[in-house]
């Protein structure tokens, strides 16, 4: 098995879906920070409605600023028809549909339950796939929900499972509240790779309670090698009381350079864009990593 990670960076959509609005100026200049650090994959931001998520208006207008001499994918995340055909409309190269093991959640994210949201799912993923356009599927709360508590793994595995089957290429598992730790990643890991392949699994950590790294490690130990993280450790659903920042990007990378295993991302001119997000955002970085070698490099 290749020890080599892909990191999708979800900074510009999950990162910033709960801060304070910025200009799309702003927004366009760190996805430039981030493809100069190497990123492959990035979550550009979402087609969602505005009044609800306002962070993410103007989604189209950064879609058409985006570079094109990049072999960078850049992928947009969509709630419903609308915002799949906004999606294609803006050229972007992958759509990322979302749901979770909890009616409660869905119905506070996207105003419908469970069954109703994967029926939407499948609709969607069938579309897309008609047009050749590529299908990330979210799943949240694999681990807890806010609202109802424990989920069971079963049921991670079972949802997981009807995704793949939808036609998505990957299905990236959200640990949404981050209360996730290595033996319970685990026992849900274990529910999902028994329905479907490891290289089709992406592992969405929010750290919440410092435990989005050693929950990479388990995963990674279970032939994972597809991390999402968010540069700076910005991120949350506002739909998710409690929800903190994703797992950092520069902690993922730092970790990955410390075992040798390659992801193409060069640390320092993460910490630049990790450094420059936050400067606009007028907050320190979330990243020990990045507070760390930025300090070192002040010296
Ligand atoms: C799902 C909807 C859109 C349904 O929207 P709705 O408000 O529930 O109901 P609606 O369909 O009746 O639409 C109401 C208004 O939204 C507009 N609208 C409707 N769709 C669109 C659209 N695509 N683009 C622009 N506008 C749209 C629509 O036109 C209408 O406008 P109005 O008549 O009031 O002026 C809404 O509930 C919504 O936007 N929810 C927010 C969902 C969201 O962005 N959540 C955060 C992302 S998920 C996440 O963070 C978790 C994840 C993926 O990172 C993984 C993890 O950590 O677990």
């Amino acid at each position: 098995m290749s020890d080599r990670v892909h990191l999708v960076e979800v900074g510009p959509r999950d990162g910033l879906q709960g801060e304070t609005p910025l200009p799309l100026a702003t927004r366009a200049t760190l996805i430039e920070k981030l493809l100069a650090s190497g990123c492959k994959q990035i979550e550009v931001g979402s087609f969602v409605n505005p009044k609800r998520v306002p962070q993410m208006a103007d989604t189209d207008k950064l879609f058409a600023q985006l570079p094109t001499n990049t072999t960078a994918r850049f992928s947009a995340l969509a709630a419903n028809s609308r915002g799949l055909q906004q999606a294609i409309d803006a050229n972007a190269d992958a759509v990322a549909l979302f749901t979770a093991t909890s009616d409660t959640f869905c119905l506070n994210n996207i105003g419908m339950d469970r069954q109703q949201s994967l029926e939407q799912f499948s609709e969607l993923a069938s579309h897309a796939k008609s047009l050749d356009l590529p299908v990330r599927g979210y799943v949240s709360t694999t681990i807890a929900c806010p609202y109802e508590g424990d989920t069971d793994p079963a049921d991670v595995a079972e949802l997981a499972y009807s995704l793949y089957r939808a036609g998505c290429y990957q299905i990236s598992l959200g640990d949404t509240i981050g209360v996730g730790t290595p033996n319970k990643i685990k026992r849900m890991l274990q529910a999902v790779l028994a329905e479907i392949p490891a290289n089709a699994v992406a592992v969405h950590f929010h750290d919440t309670y410092g435990q989005a790294l050693a929950n990479v490690c388990v995963a990674l130990e279970m032939g994972i090698r597809t991390v999402d993280a968010s540069v700076a450790g910005l991120g949350g659903c506002p739909y998710a009381p409690g929800a903190s920042g994703n797992l950092a990007s520069e902690e993922l990378i730092f970790l990955l350079d410390g075992l040798g295993m390659p992801s193409g991302v060069e640390l320092p001119l993460l910490v630049e864009a990790g450094q420059f997000i936050s400067n606009a955002l007028n907050k320190p970085p979330q990243s020990r990593v990045n507070l760390a070698l930025s300090a070192k490099n002040s010296i």
